[in-house]
């Protein structure tokens, strides 16, 4: 049986699963997978829509097939680079040697770098336009979402944006692959953890490629993009998550992030955690930055307006893992949120000093004087850590009634 999944009439989705790698740019866990997406669609000419990672593409290449049958591929679009998508290209050309490669001027340069000379190219600038017969596709630049190329293709009969990266997320398509098949709940934790930890650093970019479609008044009756779920029943849902998440919106919450080897920095941050949870706050998580991988800790850090930041010294500076936490906090220019911060030393410290230059750097509000305990914290120190906890509370809770829901 050769099963086909329809986006609408002559528009497919082509992607694949990966269950089997670990770590997404080597660097970001798939405890549970990713899909690589991407999509044809079959007029009087036949456009298929960036490609997959290439220990993929025989899966792939098997899927166009069995839409096509004996028909040839006319236009490979590719919005993005990155060979998670790009991967595959030359296994397209060669299944389909007559492929005409459409991008931007800066795509065939990520090409030749990458695979060599892929020839013949269809060079579209920003509001281009190309026709299939009865569907026409749009282009819109969107650079640095997430490289220097990125372009989304708009498919103007059926308002279908293919977005590349923007409105994606990890997490493999176990079955269902719109929006309206899937439990979201399962897939928006791992939608905010890519967006944060992959997409976060070019907010701006993202609010600029926002404005740029609002701006062309076209319909997106669906989003297309290169990983996650498909969105056709409520496309806006995810466009507005990620509005909210590149204008560094927020929910009322504590993220408590501590790095500790003998526990006592550790009691620092219970007993601000309890504080928190007895004046009213209840979204509340407290993270050991040397067990947790620093891509959840910055997830749940792009959703909650409060942090507090705790270290021992270390070897004259911060504890390793919480050097990882501050320097992917940094890298992504994080803004706008309330920090306490709280740690141990035995001698000349090291630890809270380093993180008092990092809320130097970040420039976010310090709610408290920060406090730094003697070896283990005495009844003094845990009197400084409940007036930074009580700070926080005061400052999120005079914030209530500031949030609407996203979808
Ligand atoms: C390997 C190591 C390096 C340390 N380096 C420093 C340091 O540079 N400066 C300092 O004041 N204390 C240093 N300490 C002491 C700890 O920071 C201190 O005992 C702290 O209270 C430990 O807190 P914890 O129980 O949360 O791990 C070091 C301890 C260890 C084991």
């Amino acid at each position: 049986m050769i099963h086909t999944d329809q986006i609408c009439k002559n528009v497919y989705f082509v992607g694949v699963n990966d269950r089997e790698t670990r770590l997404f740019e080597n660097l970001w866990p798939l405890d549970r997978g990713v899909s690589y997406n991407s999509y044809l669609i079959v007029d009087e000419k036949v456009a298929l829509f960036d490609t997959v990672k290439n220990t993929k593409m025989d899966a792939f290449i098997k899927k166009i097939e069995g839409i096509l049958g004996d028909r040839e591929v006319d236009y490979l679009i590719i919005n993005h680079m990155e060979p998670d998508h790009s991967g595959a290209i030359k296994d397209v050309r060669q299944r389909y040697p007559n492929v005409k490669i459409v991008g931007n001027s800066k795509t065939f340069g990520f090409i030749e770098n990458f695979y060599g000379d892929l020839s013949p190219y269809h060079e579209v600038k920003d509001g281009d336009t190309l026709s299939l017969g009865k569907h026409e596709l749009k282009f819109f630049m969107t650079p640095m979402v997430h490289w220097p190329e990125t372009m989304m293709t708009y498919e103007m009969r059926q308002g279908i944006l293919f977005s590349g990266d923007a409105f994606g997320g990890f997490g493999s398509l176990d079955g269902g692959i719109f929006d309206d098949e899937v439990n979201l709940e399962f897939y928006m934790d791992e939608i905010r953890r890519y967006y944060s930890n992959i997409v976060g650093k070019f907010g701006p970019m993202v609010q600029r490629a926002i404005k740029k479609l609002k701006d062309a008044q076209i319909p997106l009756h669906v989003i297309a993009s290169t990983h996650g779920p498909v969105w056709r029943k409520d496309p806006s849902c995810i466009v507005n998550y990620y509005d909210r998440w590149s204008r560094a919106e927020t929910e009322e919450g504590v993220v408590i992030v501590y790095g500790s080897m003998y526990g006592n920095t550790q009691k620092m941050a219970d007993l601000m955690a309890r504080r928190l949870s007895e004046k009213g706050i209840t979204n509340i998580r407290i993270y050991d930055a040397s067990k947790t991988h620093v891509s959840y800790i910055i997830s749940d850090l792009w959703r909650f307006k409060g942090v507090l930041l705790g270290s021992c010294a270390y070897n004259t500076g911060l504890f390793p893992a919480m050097q990882t936490v501050v320097h992917k906090i940094e890298n992504s220019q994080l803004k706008n949120r309330y920090l306490g911060i709280f740690g141990t030393a035995s001698w000349s410290g090291g630890g809270v000093s380093s993180l008092k230059q990092f809320a130097e750097n970040i420039k976010w509000d310090l709610v408290e004087d920060s406090v730094e305990a003697k070896s283990s914290p005495k009844a003094e120190d845990l009197e400084k850590c409940a007036l930074i906890a009580d700070a926080l509370a005061d400052k999120l809770i005079a914030e209530r009634g500031e949030e609407s829901a996203p979808c």
